[in-house]
């Protein structure tokens, strides 16, 4: 099976949510349930501010610390940005890049990710870059072509060795936040559109080593489904993230898939 190349990422994307203090709240519920054996990689995804606080909080837990966000310059005038060497210092190991909520409110474009994702990669960090369609795209025909350019897009001047450090994370906009989950069949047909992309940029070799998951109302009922296709390596989980009990039940899921 071609999974064992790859990591499965079970990340939670907390986005504008939970203090310090809630943040250590959580790595404590999560230590009383987290099972002894993980075969999946899990990572955390907490607002810049509470960085710090995560890394203490997860740090005896073989949890990862993620940012949600880089800014591609290296330092300088850019007010209230952080760079990824910042993010690299602090000892976080992976950022997301392209969120959809970034790209609809807060102007990222194709070109600022492919941007951000050669910045975090020189800074030796993993984007998790999203890419998605929204419910008219989806209606009109065009996911595969859409999809398309936003991989490749992300990944313009990403040589092969840094490719392959990349995680692609599939979130269908219309299912973000709403409780409308892509089957796992829709689903599984993007992630596994999305490896076909990578392989034509990279060959098979690096296709088959890079973790592509599925987001947007990713939740413990539908998880299990969801994991059981061989081209989805994981979640990138926003709301049901938050609880630890939920969040250990779509890591309990990756376990068994
Ligand atoms: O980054 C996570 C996605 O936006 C999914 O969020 P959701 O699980 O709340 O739908």
């Amino acid at each position: 099976m071609n999974r064992r190349y790859r990591k499965t990422i079970i990340a939670g994307n907390w986005k504008m949510n939970k203090t310090a203090s809630e943040t250590k709240k959580f790595a404590e519920e999560l230590k009383r349930l987290l099972p002894r054996t993980k075969w999946c990689d899990i990572v955390v995804c907490v607002p810049a501010v509470n960085i710090p606080a995560a890394l203490k909080a997860f740090k005896d837990l073989r949890v990862s610390v993620g940012a949600q966000n880089v800014f591609y310059e290296k330092s300088g005038a850019y007010t209230g940005e952080v760079s990824a060497d910042m993010l690299k210092d602090l000892g976080v190991k992976y950022v997301i890049v392209g969120h959809s909520e970034r790209r609809q409110m807060f102007g990222e474009t194709d070109f600022s990710v492919n941007k951000k994702v050669i910045a975090a990669l020189e800074a030796d960090l993993h984007p998790i870059i999203c890419v998605g369609e929204t419910l008219d795209q989806r209606e009109l025909g065009v996911t595969m072509e859409l999809i398309a350019l936003q991989v490749k897009s992300a990944l313009a001047g990403v040589p092969a060795e840094k490719a392959r450090r990349c995680v692609i994370a599939y979130e269908p906009v219309w299912a973000i936040g709403t409780g409308k989950t892509a089957t796992a069949q829709q689903a599984a047909e993007v992630c596994t559109f999305i490896r076909a992309t990578i392989r034509h940029l990279y060959g098979a070799r690096i296709a088959r080593s890079v973790t592509v998951q599925y987001g947007g109302s990713m939740k413990p009922s539908n998880a299990r489904e969801l994991l059981a296709e061989l081209d989805i390596d994981g979640g990138l989980i926003g709301g049901a993230s938050l609880e630890a009990e939920q969040f250990i039940e779509i890591i309990n899921a990756a376990n068994q898939g």
